[in-house]
């Protein structure tokens, strides 16, 4: 049995629509506490996007040994700073402002784990460059979009109408989403578990 430790509905669906059969679980982890922990020393942000997938997976592995659990995250930064899911809106409209006209890079780690110990990891990065949007534009997304904002650590969901907010996106659009799908299919298939 496969279980996806998460309780991202855009992680949910991206790994639902490959037709895969799963069940989720929430992993229960101070995410904060960890990025506290590994900030003390150099920036590496994909070191701690790891090892936040890790200690996802890990978590749930340890209610579920038998089974194989998918574990992700998702980590932004801007000038080796970290952003998060906005809490309100007030501190989405603050965060557009923070990353309007600037490149952020957005890093997502996967990692499958059974039995506690982890088989597989691997992270991407994505560099996101927003244009010079105005307030207006910025509201304007928020309308069409709402509180679906909040869920995302960007304060953006790229396959809706914040597409209109970027110049420029390098990288894959599932990183980007927070599921570096292909590499995670290509692992479960070497594990015979699909
Ligand atoms: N739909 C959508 N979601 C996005 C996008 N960019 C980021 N996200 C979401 C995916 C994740 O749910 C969230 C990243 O935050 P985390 O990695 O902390 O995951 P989250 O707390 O949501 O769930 P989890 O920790 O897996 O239970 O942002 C996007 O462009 N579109």
């Amino acid at each position: 049995m496969i279980i996806l430790a998460t309780k991202s509905q855009t992680r949910i669906q991206l790994l639902a629509n490959t037709g895969i059969d799963f069940k989720t679980e929430t992993a229960r982890i101070d995410e904060r506490e960890i990025e506290s922990s590994a900030t003390s020393s150099t920036f590496d942000q994909q070191n701690l996007t790891q090892n936040l997938a890790d200690a996802k997976a890990k978590n749930v592995s340890s209610r579920h040994p038998q089974a194989l659990v998918v574990g992700a995250d998702q980590t932004l930064s801007i000038n080796d700073s970290y952003l998060h899911k906005p809490a309100n809106f007030d501190a989405l409209r603050d965060q557009l402002q923070l990353l309007r006209g600037k490149t952020h890079i957005l890093c997502a780690a996967v990692s499958v784990c059974r039995d506690g110990e982890v088989l597989w990891g691997q992270q991407s990065d994505a560099k996101m460059t927003m244009r010079e949007f105005s307030d207006a534009e910025a509201d304007h997304v928020i309308k069409l979009e709402g509180d679906k904002l909040l869920k995302s650590v960007g304060g953006y969901r790229l396959e809706g109408p914040s597409i209109q907010l970027f110049e420029r996106i390098d990288g894959d659009y599932f990183t980007i989403l927070g599921l570096p799908l292909l590499p995670l299919l290509t692992a479960l298939r070497e594990l015979k578990a699909i």
